[in-house]
């Protein structure tokens, strides 16, 4: 059997090398030509799989995307050939969620401000946004989600109005790209709906790029009128609006998934499926090859007040540092790309135990962590 894999799915020889031979391509630049004798194709979120990409195979039997999003796939051409498709939902949902915690950690201090005190609106109950909901409402934040298509499929939460959302202090979008039906996503915060918004206001996107028009959000910042901006995805990636970046306090390029143990668990997810495909056991782990975090245990002997806070999710992922990076690499040649798959390995707060006052543990392990508890303070 012969296996396209994109050069950027982690682990994919030792998860995949059992099922045959395996090719290895550049997600940005694969042609129909190179994959003409694929019989299974493992692809991320930057190539797009169609017809004109596909038309030249007669052979395929399975495509796997290793993460959440599925915008980037042709699902009605793949079911029209017969050939099975899957995702990785939810894979790393929790990377998204720690950088929204980062990004508001930052911002926090920055401004002088206490979560606490703030209202955040959720856009989009799924995976992401409900990791995103755990971690906030631990801290104290007053937590609302926004989500039609969950409340109308009878999901029991609580759901606000969009008035609700965009009149929150915070919100954080969490949608999938969606152009079409009764609930579309894209340009969901367009011209209209961004001119509702003030800077007090903190609005961040680590869904889609699309899913905020770039070119309204552009002539609201020049007029100054823009919110607090955490921007993690672009329209029009990587050819991103590069005019955008001083007015956004936060800016990344599409890396809020990023972590190692986010994407193991997409190739993980992804061979499990192609095991039930072709009918094998599952021999392999991903936890058999992700190696040993750098930072492994740390002790906390005091309750954990704000700043304490940002200093141990800092301990781990501290988003500035690829802020930092992202505006230094935008203006090379393929920056954008070249810093995602250069991306310094990354991991989740579940790979850090912490030991702290046994009052203390409930939180660290709605935040993720590995709580392990120690005597109480008196
Ligand atoms: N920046 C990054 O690195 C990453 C970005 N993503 C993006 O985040 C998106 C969401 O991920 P998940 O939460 O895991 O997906 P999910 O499918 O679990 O949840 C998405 C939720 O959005 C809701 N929704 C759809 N249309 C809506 C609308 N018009 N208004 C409000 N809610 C709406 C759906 O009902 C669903 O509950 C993915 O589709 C992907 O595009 C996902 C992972 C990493
Ligand atoms: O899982 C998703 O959906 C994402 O947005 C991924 O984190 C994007 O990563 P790439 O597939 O573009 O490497």
């Amino acid at each position: 059997m012969k296996i396209y894999i994109d050069e950027n799915i982690p682990y994919a020889k030792q998860f995949f090398s059992d099922f045959g031979e395996l090719h290895f391509f550049s997600g940005r630049t694969v042609t129909a030509e190179q994959l003409i004798d694929a019989d299974i194709l493992l692809v991320r979120s930057i190539t797009n799989v169609d017809e004109k990409l596909l038309h030249l195979n007669k052979c395929l039997k399975f495509v796997g995307t290793a993460t959440i999003g599925t915008d980037h796939i042709d699902q009605q051409y793949l079911q029209q050939r017969d050939i099975t498709f899957n995702s990785a939902p939810g894979c790393n949902k929790i990377s998204v969620a720690e950088y929204i915690l980062s990004s508001l950690l930052v911002l926090a201090e920055k401004m002088q401000f206490q979560l606490v005190d703030k209202t955040v609106a959720i856009v989009g109950a799924g995976n992401t946004g409900s990791a995103v909901y755990e971690r906030l409402n631990a801290l104290g934040l007053n937590c609302k989600l926004y989500d039609p298509p969950l409340q109308l499929a009878g999901d029991n939460r609580a759901f606000c109005s969009f008035d609700e959302v965009i009149n929150a202090d915070i919100i954080s979008l969490h949608v999938p790209k969606v152009s079409v039906g009764d609930y579309p996503t894209v340009h969901m915060f367009d011209a209209n709906v961004l001119k509702q918004l003030n800077h007090k206001q903190i609005l961040l996107n680590a869904s889609r790029g699309e899913v905020i028009d770039n070119q309204a959000l552009l002539k609201m910042a020049k007029a100054g009128l823009q919110p607090t901006l955490v921007l993690d995805v672009w329209e029009h990636e990587p050819t991103i609006e590069k005019a955008l970046l001083p007015f956004v306090e936060i800016a990344t390029p599409h890396i809020a998934g990023y972590s190692l143990d986010g994407k193991a668990r997409g190739t993980e997810m992804l061979y499990h499926a192609l095991c039930q495909k072709v009918g094998v056991n599952i021999t392999h782990k991903a936890q058999d090859f992700v190696v040993k975090p750098a930072i492994s245990d740390v002790t906390i002997e005091e309750i954990i007040t704000q700043p304490i806070l940002k200093k141990l999710i800092h301990l781990i992922f501290d988003v500035r540092r690829d802020d930092a990076l992202f505006r230094q690499m935008i203006d090379q040649d393929d920056g954008f790309d070249i810093m995602r798959k250069t991306y310094s390995e990354r991991r989740e707060m579940s790979t850090l135990s912490v030991n702290a006052p046994a009052s203390q543990t409930q939180l660290l392990q709605a935040l993720g962590f590995k709580a392990e508890c120690k005597r109480e303070i008196k």
